[in-house]
């Protein structure tokens, strides 16, 4: 071989080696959420029966907020993520939901939501029994449902859900309704949770009421949800698009690294 053709060999050799330690040099982290003006927990709504104890506080977080959190969401690996159901994909942090040990401690942009969840009077750490050890992400494309169901015993009965990157009507059923229900079964009460919102419910919500979301386009504004305000427009279209919930609870009998306690 002419020796220039080696050297060009080597050249290229070089090149490569160089190209792959960048590739694998990672980008800069991005900044945590700050969080700054969280609003405090407001009054339970007020309650058809078997309603009680759930809280929808809107703008929970800023628009920044939520840009900063869809850019941590968008950056995760994808090997966090599970498929399988039409429309929509989860990713969990915090150990898998059914491993009762918690096998890795939140990273700093969740533990900054979850400092800003117990700030607000949304998470009382004392009522649950510690603070959320386990956040759970769907993603669903835009008019994606979810089944009627309950979180199940494995958790304390106390969750915290943030929505982002589109408003949905999530509905919550009776028990003897949702047993044979599907996610277009006529609800006891419905809930519109507002992009930035949190939504709140513990007790009775979370351990007798199944929710559900109705797989559909658009959303309209109408008597049945029992959150509305007057800012709220009845008969409003509201177009579904993309959107997360990021999901906090506090799975029982869990430590970090640890087995069952
Ligand atoms: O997306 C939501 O608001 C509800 C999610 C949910 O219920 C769940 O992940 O168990
Ligand atoms: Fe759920």
């Amino acid at each position: 071989m002419p020796p220039d053709a080696l050297a060009l060999i080597r050249r290229a050799k070089a090149e490569k080696a160089k190209q792959s330690t960048a590739d694998v040099t990672p980008p800069p982290p991005l900044p945590c959420p700050a969080f700054a003006k969280t609003p405090p927990l407001p009054p339970p709504l007020p309650s058809p029966p078997l309603v009680p104890s759930i809280y929808v506080i809107p703008d929970f977080v800023s628009q920044e907020d939520e840009e900063l959190l869809l850019a941590h969401i968008a950056a995760a690996p994808p090997e966090r993520w599970t498929g399988g159901r039409p429309g929509r994909r989860t990713a969990n942090w915090g150990g898998l939901p059914g491993k009762v040990g918690v096998v890795e401690p939140l990273p700093a942009w969740i533990s900054a939501l979850v400092d800003a969840l117990v700030r607000s009077g949304a998470w009382p750490v004392d009522v649950v029994g510690g603070p959320p050890n386990h956040c759970l992400i769907n993603e669903y494309e835009a008019g994606a449902g979810l089944t009627p169901h309950t979180d199940g015993v494995m958790y304390a009965p106390h969750v915290c859900t943030l929505s982002l990157g589109s408003d949905v009507v999530l509905d919550l059923h009776l028990p003897s309704a949702a047993k044979d229900a599907d996610a277009s079964a006529q609800p006891h009460a419905s809930l519109l949770l507002r992009r930035r919102s949190l939504n709140v419910y513990a007790g009775p919500a979370y351990s007798e009421l199944f929710h559900g979301i109705a797989p559909r386009a658009e959303d309209v504004v109408r008597e049945g949800i029992v959150n509305l305000t007057q800012d709220d427009e009845r008969g409003e279209v509201i177009p579904r698009r993309r959107r997360w919930s990021i999901v906090f609870v506090h799975k029982l009998g869990a430590s970090y690294g640890g087995a069952a306690a």
